[in-house]
């Protein structure tokens, strides 16, 4: 298989809501389309990515740097040994000349390219992507379904405890059995009424409930909070301080009793790699929430899950954040503990087809070739405008 074509384009994802660090109105991310020349049923196989929501837009370094690195490599240097496309092998040609360090600056933007050689090369071998990795990557057996949890609870103006509870509670008649709201946004007493009144609404039970501070808070205000919120036996309480405030998350788990949840601003197995070290992390209780698509794709995400399999931890502590859909199929395929959800927000690239039915909180991946973002309507006609 040879890639003929590459199409980047950037589009909003923007909302009015906001969590306690950042509001959303100007966020925005990439989409690609790599076009090959494979021909099923008269049209070229295309390969689809985009990166995931809280990271703006990472274009210009695709278009400077990954794309033509990519386009300038020798066909055989992206294939493997039996001539089919190796997304793996693509990731070292994009990573040419780059130093390590300095993730963040360009993670995404390999992330977007990845997302797009393992959905082309799992319509090139006719299977849904789980299948795919599970046959290469894993060990055959994928889930056939992945525990989801609705993400939401931000602030907005206006927004009235009942609202929350109102919005809460549609999540549950969606079908999912456990939510998030935000915290850290507000001060402690109006956020332990925000806590309470959604306990409220998920029949008193506190192990329903994950919130999230985004990294807000400093070490004074991560342990008060957690003192604060440790008898509501919460899911989880997530990214607590700065994400790379490795010794502020340690302090925390030594005082806070249930679990901690982070890893969505950690870009890298070597970022990744000093959570586990110096973080404090407790393989019997927290949860690492890595996002493949924000951080260099599957093919360093695979490293990172061998990486914690080395300090002990098991795949079912991996809870990606993105509530996109290449992580439902990364979830199923290498047994993760499950993948974030937003039901209707960060449109249209949020989210999972449209066909997709949540069930006691679980949701399968679907079996259309590749990411089967074909079956996302909205979105597929975004993606199809990029390559006419
Ligand atoms: O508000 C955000 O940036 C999204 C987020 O933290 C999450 O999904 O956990
Ligand atoms: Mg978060």
């Amino acid at each position: 298989m040879r890639i003929v074509s590459a199409h980047v384009g950037t589009i909003p994802i923007s909302s009015s809501m906001r969590n306690a660090y950042i509001d959303f109105s100007r966020m925005d991310c990439t989409i690609l389309a790599l076009v090959s020349d494979v021909v099923v049923d008269g049209r070229p196989l295309v390969g689809y990515g985009f990166n995931s929501n809280g990271r703006y837009n990472a274009t210009a370094i695709l278009n400077e740097r990954m794309l033509p690195r990519l386009r300038e490599a020798a066909p055989e240097d992206l294939l493997d040994e039996n001539g089919e496309l190796s997304p793996a092998r693509a990731w070292d040609v994009m990573m040419r000349n780059e130093k390590p360090g300095g993730h963040g600056e360009r993670s995404v933007a390999v992330g977007v390219v990845d997302m797009a050689l393992h959905d082309l090369a799992a319509k090139a071998a006719g299977v849904p992507l789980y299948r795919w990795i599970s046959d290469h990557y894993g060990d055959g057996d994928p889930d056939g379904d992945v525990f989801v949890y609705a993400a939401g609870g931000y602030y907005a103006p206006g927004k009235t405890l009942e609202d929350l509870q109102d919005e809460m509670r549609g999540f549950l008649d969606a079908g999912y059995e456990v939510v998030k709201m935000k915290i850290g946004g507000a001060d402690l007493s109006e956020d332990l009424r925000r806590i309470e009144a959604v306990i409220d609404v998920l029949g008193g039970d506190g192990s329903r409930l994950m919130v999230d501070v985004n990294g807000k808070f400093d070490l004074r205000t991560a342990l008060e909070y957690g003192r604060a919120i440790d008898r509501y036996g919460l899911f989880w309480y997530e990214e607590v301080g700065d994400p790379l405030d490795y010794a502020l998350n340690a302090t925390l788990s030594e005082d806070y009793r249930n679990p901690i949840a982070t890893g969505e601003n950690l870009f890298s197995l070597q970022d990744a790699r000093n959570l586990i070290r110096y973080g404090g992390m407790r393989p019997d209780r927290d949860f690492v929430q890595v996002d493949p698509a924000l951080s260099y794709g599957l093919t360093e995400y695979r490293r990172v899950l061998d990486m914690l399999a080395r300090h002990g931890w098991s795949s079912r502590r991996c809870i990606p954040h993105g509530g996109h859909q290449f992580s439902l199929h990364i979830a199923a395929a290498l047994k993760l503990g499950g993948n974030e959800s937003y039901p209707g927000e960060f449109q249209p690239t949020g989210g999972f087809a449209d066909e997709a039915v949540v069930t006691r909180g679980r949701v399968a991946p679907g079996d259309l070739p590749g990411i089967g973002l074909e079956g996302k309507a909205k979105f597929y006609e975004v993606l199809r405008g990029l390559h006419g």
